[in-house]
């Protein structure tokens, strides 16, 4: 894992930006692997800047977001799909047809599930999947315990994860139980991983990450068994790293 210590969001997001059009200009068809939360906003802001500015197009780009709630209509405002649309999608050239996210309303679950990973598979592979992390070691929507050989999948969200993301919803009961995630196989077909930690509330999981334990137990710990994987995390993030010199 290489990885990049930067000094704030703002360069964390630049750097990433950077890594992502520069992918974008070498391979115009480029497929690419989005995440939502907060972490890649600043991101996702430059994305739109070098589109309306430096006129970085899209137009040949296909993406694939990690996970989508379960049970939302695809409509709400806090769907993922929503909130890529809100975020990225409307605000540069990209064709809406080329956007793929799990539909978290399918009858099916485990139809669904199928059939966006044979999407993956028909696509891809991801050439660069973007990635944030979750303060225990999610990514994507794979919780603790999620096998690493898992491909996409319905997963019933953490205690934790609720409280977390409860801060886009009006209350913590209305965040959903369970979402559609990509496992952890299917992020590991990605042939390039761009992981992104800000702030102090990911200290402790970029510290857990960089002991390299690998376990279930933090799913992001699986990313050492990728070759090509950076880490871009910003001072606060990487506070709890330096203060104990690992
Ligand atoms: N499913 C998403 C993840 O893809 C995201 O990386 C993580 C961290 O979120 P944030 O960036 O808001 O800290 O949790 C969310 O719930």
């Amino acid at each position: 894992m290489n990885t990049i210590v930067v000094e704030n969001y703002e360069e964390m997001s630049r750097r990433a930006a950077e890594i992502l059009e520069q992918q974008v200009s070498e391979n115009p068809h480029s497929v690419l692997g989005l995440a939502t939360g907060s972490t890649p906003l600043g991101l996702y802001a430059r994305m739109i800047e070098g589109h309306q500015q430096r006129g970085i197009s899209y137009e040949h780009v296909q993406t694939f977001n990690l996970d989508e709630y379960r049970g939302l209509n695809k409509n709400h405002p806090n769907s993922y799909r929503i909130f890529m649309i809100e975020n990225l999608f409307k605000q540069i050239d990209i064709s809406m047809s080329h956007t793929y996210i799990p539909n978290g309303q399918a009858h099916s679950v485990e139809e669904e599930c199928l059939r966006y990973e044979a999407l993956i598979d028909r696509i891809g592979p991801i050439d660069l999947q973007i990635l944030g992390m979750g303060t225990n070691g999610h990514i994507g929507f794979n919780e603790p315990g999620t096998a690493e050989e898992s491909l996409t999948h319905i997963i019933e969200l953490d205690d934790s994860t609720r409280q977390n993301n409860a801060r886009f919803f009006e209350s913590l009961d209305e965040v959903p139980t369970h979402a559609i995630t990509m496992g952890i196989a299917s992020i590991l077909k990605s042939r390039k991983i761009l992981l992104l930690a800000s702030g102090e509330q990911k200290a402790e999981a970029v510290k857990t990450l960089l002991e390299k334990n690998i376990s279930e137990d933090f799913p992001a710990s699986f990313l050492w068994k990728h070759a090509d994987v950076t880490l871009i995390a910003d001072r606060e993030a990487y506070r709890l790293v330096e203060a104990e010199g690992l």
